[in-house]
């Protein structure tokens, strides 16, 4: 009786207590009768039984899966050892591995098998092995790009005859031990338009400011990852670090020849790290937590001053300014103490350009306020640590069609030796939009949130909105280093370059 019961329990509890029901009722009535083999058999022909004992054999067979196809039977005629025949079951979703050609042996290898795809679930297929076959189909000779349609026009499962790589057993120990590691994004990314990227379909886009969580670190050129709150979804391949910086310099390089402000530059960005991706940490904020510094960067002109001025009169308990210092000469209008503290050179920086007091914005912090920064971002550096933990908007003008629609009464207070106050020109617009895009792309990457001023309204509203919801969200993703004052464990191990923040 107990190794039926045992037998049974192969799939499904349900089965199991009722067979053991039925055997503890039926049990003390088999011992107590003196003809054993008459009460067995009836209780094997009872009708319940024999539904069990029928439910019992579906299930020992497995026939509730798809049928898989039979081995072939030259399986077995190579080497036992070195041969694997893997069936997976396709279903609407990829298989979720890249192929490649080894160039010395002209063998088809799984390149990458992506993290939560199927290939890696069924946990048969690894990065290194060898395909031979696929549903019987030689892959001798043959090209990654033909095997694919291969795949393509088979349905139900697919057979796999495949020579294990001898990296298996490391890379899974490896990937065992990846800590969690979520990145900012700090450029788009289209794999759409990217020639190298080994498999487009693998690929996962994102966009400047994206929380990607990464997955895999193992390969040097992609690494594996997928959106923050897709965490139960297929990984898919991104840049790596590396790669991502290899090609900035290249680029760096290249425009370096033809325009040179446009160039990324670590001699204009200090310690800050190179446009690729920031760890990033949850932030939890208290309700005793002082409130985020928000820097607000722009063109000359584009209407920082206007933005922040509007803030602070909408709500002058919680918005306050911290007035910078500058050494350039006051303007007609411009008071000391109100738009600038104006000091000599030699007082404050050596150099004409403005710079801000760091006690005024802690001052303005400790009151309690939302203090709201205008500086150059190159100056962002000297606020980007936990205790500030700014938040930077980016104001940026509109099209010039909507600029001078918009700017007919403005007035505009031109850059540096000039003391009048004036309407902007044609040349103004122009060289607002130049400037903007040239702060675009030096530092982009900074840029928590982009906005278009274009009706003054409808920027300031925008504005205060986002600022609302940055100082109510409960968690917020912020550099790890504001946090923990080193990159955590997860970004040292995959990070092979200096120059972190
Ligand atoms: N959306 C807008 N529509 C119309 N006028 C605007 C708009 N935004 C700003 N202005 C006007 O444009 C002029 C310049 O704006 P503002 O002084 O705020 O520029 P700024 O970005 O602070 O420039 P700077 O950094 O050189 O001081 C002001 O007269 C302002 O009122």
């Amino acid at each position: 009786m107990g190794v039926l019961l045992f037998t049974v329990d192969i799939r499904g509890n349900t089965f199991k207590v009722c067979l053991f029901f039925y055997l503890l009722v039926m049990t003390p009535i088999i011992v107590e009768s003196k003809v054993r083999s008459l009460t067995l058999n009836s209780i094997f022909t009872h009708f319940p039984f024999q539904s069990l004992l029928h439910t019992h054999d579906s299930v020992a067979q497995r026939d509730f899966e798809p049928a898989l196809p039979p081995l072939p039977d030259d399986a077995m005629e190579e080497d036992e050892d070195s041969v694997k025949i893997v069936s997976l079951v396709k279903t609407k979703d990829p298989l979720g591995a890249t192929i490649k050609k080894d160039k010395s042996s002209g063998a088809i290898v799984v390149a990458r098998v992506m993290k939560g795809g199927s290939a890696d679930k069924s946990g048969l297929i690894h990065e290194g092995d060898e395909l031979k076959e696929v549903n019987g189909v030689s892959l001798e000779h043959r090209k990654p790009k033909e095997i694919l349609p291969l795949l393509a026009c088979s349905e139900g499962a697919v057979k796999f005859k495949i020579i294990p790589g001898s990296t298996k057993e490391d890379m899974t120990s490896q990937t065992l031990t990846i800590p969690q590691l979520f990145v900012r994004t700090l450029f788009d990314y289209d794999p759409t338009e990217d020639p190298t990227i080994p498999c487009k379909d693998a690929a996962v886009a994102f966009r400047r400011g994206d929380v990607l969580q990464v997955v895999s670190t193992d390969d040097d050129t992609w690494w594996q990852a997928c959106h923050l709150g897709d965490g139960g979804s297929r990984a898919g391949l991104i840049p790596s670090k590396q790669l991502r910086s290899f090609r900035l310099g290249r680029k760096s390089r290249r425009a370096s020849k033809t325009a040179k402000l446009r160039r990324w530059s670590s001699e204009v960005h200090g310690t800050i790290c190179p446009p690729t991706y920031i760890e990033v940490v949850p932030y939890h904020k208290e309700p005793t937590d002082r409130h985020r510094l928000i820097v607000l960067v722009g063109p000359s002109g584009v209407g920082v001053n206007e933005l922040k001025r509007r803030l602070v009169i909408s709500d002058p308990d919680l918005y306050g300014v911290s007035v910078p210092y500058t050494t350039r000469e006051k303007r007609i209008r411009e008071k000391e103490g109100v738009n600038y503290h104006f000091v000599s050179v030699q007082a404050l920086y050596r150099g004409n350009y403005y710079g801000s007091n760091l006690d005024s914005v802690q001052r303005v912090m400790a009151e309690g306020k939302v203090c709201l920064l205008d500086v150059h971002p190159s100056n962002i550096k000297h606020v980007y640590t936990s205790e500030f933990k700014p938040y930077v908007v980016f104001v940026k003008p509109p099209r010039i069609e909507e600029l001078r629609l918009t700017r007919r009464r403005a007035k505009f207070v031109c850059e540096e030796d000039c003391k009048q106050v004036r309407m902007f020109s044609e040349e103004d617009f122009e060289d607002m939009i130049d400037q903007a895009e040239m702060l675009d792309s030096q530092y982009g990457h900074l840029f928590d949130k982009v906005i278009v001023n274009g009706d003054i309204a409808t920027a300031f509203r925008e504005l205060k909105a986002e600022l609302k919801k940055v100082d109510n969200l409960e968690v917020q993703w912020v550099p790890a280093v504001w946090m923990h004052s080193t990159p955590t464990k997860a970004w040292r191990s995959c990070s092979s370059l200096t120059g972190w923040i």
